[in-house]
């Protein structure tokens, strides 16, 4: 699908009275070439003639440009804008803007119209006859699109929706459910909005919903199951993939994913092997793992075991020390008495000799009177030693035993409380995969697109702006006040460290699985830039997140991470690899089911933060050097940063695969008439052509509808996967605090607080199990 579209309606059948004073060689030339260049994307890859009909292109435009603002046409209208997203515009004259306003009529068909007025009358860029006039039949089969003005849900209700289902742990949609491959996992029965297949009751006059084995007779339904068969030839089980069907609001892309997701590329490698001997070898792997951790509670018993010997060992020696040192003791005490046993004898022998001598003299006595008495004194302080050393020794002893049965207790204790150690370890695990499916509960009934505005520093300004709370913001325009909310609004003085914090939690699931885009979207100079790439002393999101990344990836020994880098612009519709050595290659998207790949998009492998700085200065001055050549500013081009994860569990085998995509988008604002020459007009086009397809994605992803018009541009194919089911995505509305910007505030702020209460469905894990390679 082009810019615009060719559906037979010939510039002479619908050629209004408003275009007959328009020189018609001028009218053809601009409408014929401009119409090629809206379908630009597929035609630059075509052939390289089609670079000179660029400048024929630009100098059409130019004339067309020139015809419209001449002085004498003060009425003049001609206008491309882009609903509130884009404009170009094109002063009347040189003093006087007016509006050059696009509008994207859909056809019921899919065909996205880009028309604009000129003299009152609406036309289109059609890909055949050029610009001509939007055809009346056309009104009927379709309608006018305007992404940023529908009514939204307001705000309040959102926290209704929350705040109302707060009970919802406890009641009855709450169970557990064993998954061979992930164990015990949390179920919880939410409520979604899915499509139902009814039919219509003529006995009760109303619309019943339909058994699952009736649908499968709808050629409706039996096309879609076919489709998932032909992609999975190793799924034969028809119900299987109804039931699927339904659950995936009869998507078949969706239903393939899922299954990848669970059975992981192992599904289409072995289209004979089928679902039940997969479910077999899973549990294989099941076992293997529970074996592993098993081996891992053996080991860590035996370590504690050991520990205990140790101490028992430790507790005996100290038992043999004081055993020894009782018995030293004792052989003193002995030794003690012994002599003091010795010594009593003594004196009884001289008792004894001193009594049978007859009236001894003075002379004769063996001892004096005063040694005597000494050593009586000695002899009864032995003996008091003696007797103080008996009572240690006997405590000492009691002591020791006492100690003894203290360890004994002691060891007995250890025992219990390693019973009770390893439960505690069970709960604690148990409880953070609650909580780490608690988390995700909440994000999923938040919706799965976090919003943020940030406001650009800019000192002295910004009085029409006002910040109530840390979700609002206030714009006062024209005396009157205008609310919109947000999940954060980042005040001019936050730092690029607080706008990081608000992306952290996305980017920790990049690692579990997840796919994660971070985009930011705003007029230029409204700080897109500064909050996703930053500068050297203060880096922007692009670079905190993936250091974060690697660093998370760095710190789980158990998970085998790769991670790659790739770098790309989109630019008037084509795809350029900035990270080509020679020069920009051109790329083309190719996707099966709902996998998206580029072949030959240069992907660099990171292992550190300097890796990073210099791919990304590569991908940088390669974009530069690109915009240099075509004359533009970075500005005219989405930038796209895209990190591959892929991830082996050592021990469970697991391997994930997740997608981080940062995306600066190209500046939502108008274009002034300086600027509004032809290649600027050719740019405007496809900018306007890529945010009226993103807001497309999110307005019918917010009403759940059947098709999501993924593949409208470019950006929002490659985008598919971080916009759907299966991802997480985190908007950055970057607002200019600049009163003469408040025209693109506000519409910024309107598409952002559009696209705030999308809910992108439960995100789903990349995961799948393998044989580990050990
Ligand atoms: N929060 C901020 N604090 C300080 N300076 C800022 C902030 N936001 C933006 N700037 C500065 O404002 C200028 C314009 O910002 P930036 O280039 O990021 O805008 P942009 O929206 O990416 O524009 P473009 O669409 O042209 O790429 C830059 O000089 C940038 O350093």
């Amino acid at each position: 699908m082009g810019t615009g579209a060719s559906k037979g309606h010939s510039a002479e059948k619908h050629a209004s009275r408003d275009n007959e004073d328009l020189p018609s060689a001028v009218l053809n030339g601009f409408a014929s070439t401009l119409a090629d260049n809206n379908s630009i994307g597929k035609q630059r890859t075509q052939s390289k003639v089609e670079d000179d009909e660029d400048d024929e292109v630009a100098e059409d435009i130019e004339q067309m440009v020139q015809h419209f603002n001449r002085p004498e046409d003060t009425e003049v209208g001609v206008v491309l804008s882009f609903q509130g997203s884009v404009r170009v515009r094109v002063t009347e004259s040189f003093q006087e803007d007016v509006s050059l306003m696009f509008e994207s009529f859909l056809h019921r068909n899919g065909t996205l119209y880009t028309c604009f007025t000129q003299n009152g009358t609406r036309m289109y860029f059609d890909d055949e006859n050029g610009i001509v006039p939007f055809p009346e039949e056309l009104y009927g089969e379709g309608k006018f699109i305007n992404t940023q003005n529908k009514p939204d849900k307001a705000a309040g209700d959102i926290k209704q929706d929350i705040n109302g289902s707060s009970g919802y742990l406890e009641n009855e949609r709450t169970s557990s459910f064993y998954i061979p491959g992930k164990g015990m996992t949390m179920t919880y029965i939410f409520e979604e909005r899915t499509n139902v297949c009814k039919y219509f009751d003529s006995d009760s006059g109303a619309w019943l919903i339909l058994p699952l084995l009736w649908e499968a007779n709808m050629d409706f339904i039996k096309h879609r199951v076919e489709q998932v068969k032909d992609a999975l030839p190793s799924i034969t089980d028809y119900k299987e993939i109804l039931a699927a069907l339904r659950l995936c609001n009869y998507d078949p892309d969706e239903v393939i994913s899922m299954f990848y997701a669970m059975f992981g590329d192992s599904l289409a490698a072995i289209p004979e092997q089928n679902i039940e001997s997969m479910s077999f070898t899973r549990d294989v792997y099941e076992k293997e793992r529970q074996i592993e951790n098993l081996k891992n509670q053996l080991e860590e018993r035996e370590r504690d075991l050991e520990n205990m010997r140790l101490k028992c060992k430790h507790l005996e020696e100290e038992k043999d020390h004081l055993i020894r040192r009782t018995e030293v003791l004792q052989n003193q005490v002995d030794q003690l008495q012994s002599e003091h046993e010795k010594f009593l004898k003594e004196i009884s022998e001289f008792y004894r000799k001193s009594s049978e001598t007859p009236n001894p003299g003075p002379s004769t006595l063996p001892l004096k009177k005063e040694v005597f008495l000494k050593l009586i004194k000695e002899a009864h302080e032995i003996n008091v030693c003696n007797n103080q050393l008996r009572v240690v020794a006997v405590h000492d002893l009691s002591d020791m035993g006492q100690q003894l049965k203290n360890v004994q207790n002691l060891m007995v204790n250890m025992k219990k409380s390693n019973h009770e150690l390893e439960e505690i370890r069970a709960l604690y695990q148990r409880e953070t995969l609650e909580r780490k499916l608690l988390y995700n509960q909440l994000q999923e009934l938040r919706g799965n697109i976090r919003v943020f505005c940030r406001c650009r520093r800019d000192d002295g300004k910004g009085e029409h702006l006002a910040f109530p709370s840390d979700e609002d913001i206030l714009v006062n325009h024209n005396g009157s006040k205008k609310r919109f909310r947000f999940d954060k609004v980042f005040l001019p003085q936050c730092t690029q460290e607080d706008v990081y914090e608000g992306t952290l939690p996305i980017i920790k699931s990049c690692a579990d699985g997840y796919n994660v885009c971070i985009l930011a979207y705003g007029q230029t100079g409204s700080g897109k830039t500064y909050t996703m790439m930053g500068n050297d002393q203060r880096p922007g999101v692009n670079i905190r997140s993936i250091r974060e990344l690697l660093r998370i990836c760095q710190e789980r020994e158990r998970i085998k991470y790769t991670i790659k880098i790739s770098m790309l612009e989109i630019y008037n519709e084509t795809l350029r690899d900035l990270l080509s050595q020679n020069g920009n290659t051109q790329l083309e998207i190719r996707s099966q089911g709902k996998t998206i790949f580029m072949p030959g998009l240069t992907e660099t492998e990171v292992l550190t933060e300097n890796d990073i700085k210099t791919t990304m200065s590569l991908g940088e001055k390669n974009r530069t050097v690109a915009s240099t050549k075509m004359n533009t500013e970075s500005s005219r081009s989405h930038l796209m940063v895209i990190l591959r994860v892929n991830g082996v569990d050592s021990v469970s085998g697991v391997v994930s695969s997740a997608m981080l995509t940062l995306c600066d988008l190209a500046g939502s604002e108008r274009i002034s008439k300086t600027e509004a020459t032809g290649q600027r007009l050719v740019e405007a086009a496809a900018i306007n052509k890529s945010l009226t397809a993103l807001g497309q994605v999110f307005t019918a992803l917010k009403s759940n509808s059947l098709h999501v018009p993924y593949r409208n541009s470019k950006l929002t194919h490659l985008l598919q996967p971080s916009l759907s089911g299966h991802a997480k995505a985190c908007v950055f509305v970057n607002i200019s605090p600049d009163i003469r910007d408040v025209g693109e505030t506000l519409s910024s702020l309107q598409f952002g607080s559009s696209i705030q209460q999308i809910a992108l469905g439960k995100p789903i894990q990349n995961t799948a199990s393998v044989k580990p390679s050990h």
